[in-house]
Formats: C-alpha cells, sequence, structure tokens
C-alpha cells in the first residue's frame, strides 16, 4: 500500500533524535492533541531564541498558511531585539519558532548565510522533505528511497553538458516556435497558465521523456497529478503522520499513479525494443532501476518546472511593463541576431544564435532574469543538521534539528539593495553588494548549495523570452483589461506557483 510517509525514510530519519519538543504519536495522541488545542489559546514561551510566543505542539501554523508574512514579521522582530541590544543585525543572529511539534531555527544576516549554506553538517534534502512530512513514495518506490539529491545530481550533471545542451538547443528552440505558431496574429491569454503549460512540456522533452513531452493528453493529466501531490505539501497535517485528510489521500493516490504511468513507459520501451533519444533512455541504458528513474522523475518534475516557468512568466509580464528593458532586450537580440550572418526575419535568426551566445552574450537578458528571480522567488530555504553538533551564534544545533533561512532578508534588503520592491536589472550594473556582504544573491543557491538545473533553466528562459518578444508586442492590463500602470504585485506567500496577488491578463500582437 502506497504511504505518503515513507516508512523507509522515517525510520532512517527516527534514529536521528528529534528536538526535545517533538511529539511521539502513540495511542494517547488524539486525546492529547484534543486536549492541547483546547489549551491553545494560552501562550507559552521556552527559549530565549523564540521572537513570538506559541501555543503548545501546533506553534505557528501560519508557517504553512502564510508563510512569507510570518518569516518577516519574525525576522523583523528578531531584527529589533539585535538593535535594542545595540547589536547590528546586518552582521546576523539566530531565532526559532515551533510548527507542529518541531522547533526551527532560523539563521539570518551575514553569519546566518555564511552558516546555513556553508556548513558540511546541514542536508537540503532532509531539509524540505520537513515540508512534506516525507518524500512521495509508493510500494513502486519499495526500499530503495534515496536519502539525498545526490543521484539526482549525478544524472543532472549529464543534462547540463554543454555537448547535451548543443544537442537541444534546436529542440528547444522549435518548441517554442511551434507554440508562438499557435498563438494567432493577436490574442490575449494569462500568462501565469500558458506560460507555465508550456514549460512543463519543455521539461518533460528536455529532462523526462519524450513519451509525456509528445502526448498533450497524457502529459495534462501527468501534470494533474503533480499539482494533486504538490497542493497536499502546504499543509501542516504532513507533520501530523496519523491524521489521514481527503488532500493527503488523493496525493497518495496520485503519487501512485504517476508512478504507474511511469513504470508503463519504462515497460513499454523494454517489452516493444523501442528507443527514444531522452533522458528516460540515457537512465535505461545505464541500468538504472525503474525505482531510480521514478524517483529522478519526480524531483526534475518538483525541482524543475515551477521556477523556471514562474521566473520566464515574471520576466515578460515586468518587460511589457517597462519600456526601456524591453527595448534593451530587442537591441541585444538584434544584435545576436545580425552575428549569426543568417537572413530572414528576426525570429528566423534568432533560431540560429549557437549556445555560446546564449549563454555568455547576452547580457541585458542575464540581469533581467536575476532582478525577476531576486524580486518574485521568495523562498524559505530549509535544512536539518543530519551529522555533528553546529554552534550558531552560542547556540548549539543538534544533529536531526531544522533551520531555515528566509531569502528576502537578503534579496530585500534596503542597504544592500536600494529600493529593494522596484524591478530594476539596471541595479546590477556595476553592482558593488559582493563587496558590502558574503552571498548577496541566493537566486541560484551558493556554497554547497547550488541550483545543478541554473545552466539548463537560464537556457530555457531566456530562449522563451527572446522569442516571444522577438515575435510580439505584449501590454499587461488587470482584469478588466485596464493596462496596469505598475508592476503586478508578487503574492508572496505563495511558494509554490509565485502567482501575482491580482490577476493579470497580457495581451499580445505580433510584429511587423
Ligand atoms: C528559474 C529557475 C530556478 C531557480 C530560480 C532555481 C533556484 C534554486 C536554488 C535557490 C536552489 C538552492 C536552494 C537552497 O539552497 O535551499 C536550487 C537547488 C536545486 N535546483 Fe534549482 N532553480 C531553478 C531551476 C532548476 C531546474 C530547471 C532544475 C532541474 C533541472 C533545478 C534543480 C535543482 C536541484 C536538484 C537543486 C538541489 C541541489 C542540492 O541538492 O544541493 N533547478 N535551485
Amino acid at each position: 500500500m502506497s504511504s505518503y510517509i515513507s516508512s523507509n525514510v522515517s525510520h532512517i530519519l527516527d534514529q536521528i533524535p528529534q528536538q526535545s519538543s517533538a511529539f511521539v504519536f502513540g495511542s494517547g495522541t488524539i486525546v492529547a492533541s484534543i486536549v492541547l488545542i483546547a489549551l491553545s489559546h494560552f501562550w507559552i514561551s521556552g527559549s530565549t531564541k523564540h521572537v513570538l510566543r506559541h501555543t503548545p505542539f501546533f506553534g505557528h501554523l501560519a508557517f504553512f498558511t502564510a508563510r512569507h508574512d510570518f518569516m518577516d514579521t519574525t525576522l523583523k522582530i528578531a531584527q529589533q531585539k539585535l538593535r535594542k541590544q545595540n547589536k547590528d543585525p546586518q552582521r546576523g543572529g539566530i531565532y526559532d519558532f515551533h510548527t507542529v511539534g518541531h522547533t526551527v531555527n532560523v539563521l539570518h544576516g551575514e553569519t546566518g548565510r555564511k552558516l546555513f549554506f556553508g556548513d558540511k553538517n546541514l542536508s537540503l534534502y532532509q531539509g524540505y522533505l520537513f515540508l512534506r512530512g516525507g518524500f512521495p513514495t509508493t510500494s513502486k518506490l519499495g526500499e530503495k528511497i534515496e536519502l539525498d539529491n545526490s543521484k539526482l545530481k549525478e544524472r543532472l550533471l549529464y543534462f547540463i553538458r554543454r555537448e547535451y545542451l548543443t544537442d537541444v538547443l534546436p529542440t528547444i528552440v522549435s518548441e517554442i516556435t511551434g507554440e508562438l505558431s499557435k498563438w494567432g496574429k493577436t490574442g490575449e491569454m494569462d500568462p501565469y497558465q500558458r506560460v507555465y503549460e508550456f514549460v512543463f512540456k519543455l521539461t518533460c522533452r528536455l529532462l523526462v521523456c519524450t513519451e509525456f513531452a509528445d502526448n498533450d493528453k497524457l502529459r495534462d493529466h501527468v501534470r494533474g497529478l503533480y499539482w494533486t501531490i504538490e497542493d497536499s505539501a502546504n499543509s501542516f497535517t504532513n507533520l501530523v503522520p496519523w491524521l489521514r485528510t481527503r488532500q493527503k489521500r488523493a496525493a497518495a493516490k496520485a503519487t501512485e499513479e504517476l508512478a504507474d504511468i511511469i513504470t508503463n513507459v519504462i515497460n513499454e520501451r523494454k517489452k516493444t525494443g523501442r528507443r527514444e533519444n531522452d533522458p528516460m533512455q540515457y537512465q535505461i541504458d545505464l541500468g538504472d532501476r525503474d525505482a531510480d528513474i521514478i524517483q529522478y522523475t519526480f524531483k526534475i518534475l518538483f525541482a524543475g518546472s515551477v521556477n523556471t516557468a514562474a521566473i520566464a512568466a515574471w520576466a515578460l509580464v515586468y518587460l511589457s511593463t517597462h519600456a526601456d528593458q524591453n527595448k534593451a532586450v530587442m537591441e541585444e537580440l538584434q544584435k545576436a541576431a545580425h552575428n549569426t550572418g543568417m537572413t530572414g526575419s528576426l525570429v528566423e535568426q534568432l533560431t540560429h544564435v549557437p549556445l555560446d551566445t546564449w549563454e555568455s552574450e547576452m547580457p541585458v537578458l542575464e540581469l533581467v532574469i536575476k532582478e525577476t528571480i531576486r524580486l518574485v522567488f521568495a523562498i524559505i530555504a530549509l535544512r536539518r543538521n543530519i551529522n555533528d553538533p553546529v554552534m550558531a551564534d552560542g547556540v548549539k544545533i543538534a544533529q536531526g534539528d531544522f533551520l531555515a533561512y528566509f531569502i528576502h532578508d537578503i534579496h530585500l534588503n534596503p542597504e544592500i539593495y536600494p529600493d529593494p520592491e522596484t524591478w530594476n536589472p539596471n541595479r546590477w550594473v556595476d553592482n558593488d553588494s559582493e563587496k558590502k556582504t558574503t552571498y548577496p544573491f541566493l537566486g541560484w543557491g551558493v556554497a554547497r548549495f547550488p541550483c545543478t538545473g541554473m545552466r539548463m533553466a537560464k537556457l530555457e528562459i531566456k530562449t522563451i523570452i527572446a522569442l516571444c518578444i522577438a515575435s510580439y508586442n505584449f501590454s499587461s492590463m488587470d482584469k478588466s483589461g485596464e493596462l496596469l500602470r505598475s508592476d503586478p504585485e508578487p503574492d508572496r506567500n505563495d511558494w509554490q506557483r509565485f502567482m501575482p496577488l491580482k490577476p493579470v491578463r497580457m495581451g499580445y500582437e505580433r510584429r511587423a
């Protein structure tokens, strides 16, 4: 039977000592929980690291319901505390909060970043698992649950090599031009739907398997299953293993079904001898077990598709409301197109731009992406200490403890980025943030935790923006069709889809 909480993972994690505040679930748990809920209006405050008092056991559910706002509030309180002690908040510190039986240590400021991203005892994978209550797993994985991302990273390294990217560049370009050919001369769309759907397809094409990329119906179904699983991660109930909610049951069923679909694709290829030139074939040929390929596919869909789609969609929206940047991108594209020595329309010429140019000679697009990530990518990075105790600002973080770092601590820091809420790619020209502090930009991960998919993601985003901008003039509107006078605001609590607070429509008109 499938279980959303992997018994294998839980077994190994059980060997890691839990926080003293962690609850042990047993037969009396339900009764105990009811008593605790009844008591929950009495605030309790324990360690001096707390910045907010919390309710017994449940602690701060806002970490699940309004994560960004909760982190923003707690960070400001922690910084205020430091100021009162005549300490510099930019230097950093540590505070903690409780949520559903767990203590989370939040590192902040420069010392916090150095430790969080640099310490060898901290596990990214085990930190993020904490959110979901386990890797989405099924009986198909048997005993083969991975405890880190090492296998994924090993496989991904193959797909971000120069040779692979050079090979797939024409496919990326033809996928995008094929998509744009469906848009017609003029029209209107929701970029957060259109671009997301398209990037999901591109991710399947480049990093998963041909069957998903080629078959629209199958892919839509897979995407539906993906969101059923992903949406269930957004609930505190994942930290309460005995609580079997409808959402969790749906996620378990979707996980099982998705694993079945992947297994069927593998089996069909093996049975018929049909081969494809794609990442799944590469894994089959290497002799990877079905369980490995299933886990790879799950992880790629979760790590690879939404972030890339969100940044591409937001960048297009920002470019539609910033004529100066739009013009700068167009000039950059015209130059790259001219250097191909080809004739034809701008789009036709762009289809011949080589990998090196996309990667190294598009400084304007590079900064557009960087600035969009700074403003929109409101993640709370998570870790778990899986080894020796670590000292942070005089506080011991024991084996098994959880840690968090709120990316907007630095990305929206006015001392590093003046006028931080404004989208302004030019702020990166002659930027001296590196001189002011350590790791001022975390958008692609840093130190021990760089993003393994960055090269692929950047190539996808650049080609999407380039071919869209070269094909169409865009304008962004609110839902009643009024042109936007200012940039839309991201819903920063939406850490899964990165949607705007209010709906945005995009009008487009093919360039003459
Ligand atoms: C715009 C798109 C993307 C952005 C902004 C982004 C950003 C990041 C960041 C900030 C981290 C580090 C997180 C942390 O320290 O907690 C990370 C890690 C990671 N990213 Fe990305 N990413 C993107 C796209 C992708 C894609 C397309 C893939 C896969 C094809 C990918 C695979 C990964 C993996 C596997 C890790 C974990 C590395 C580890 O375990 O050490 N990312 N990404």
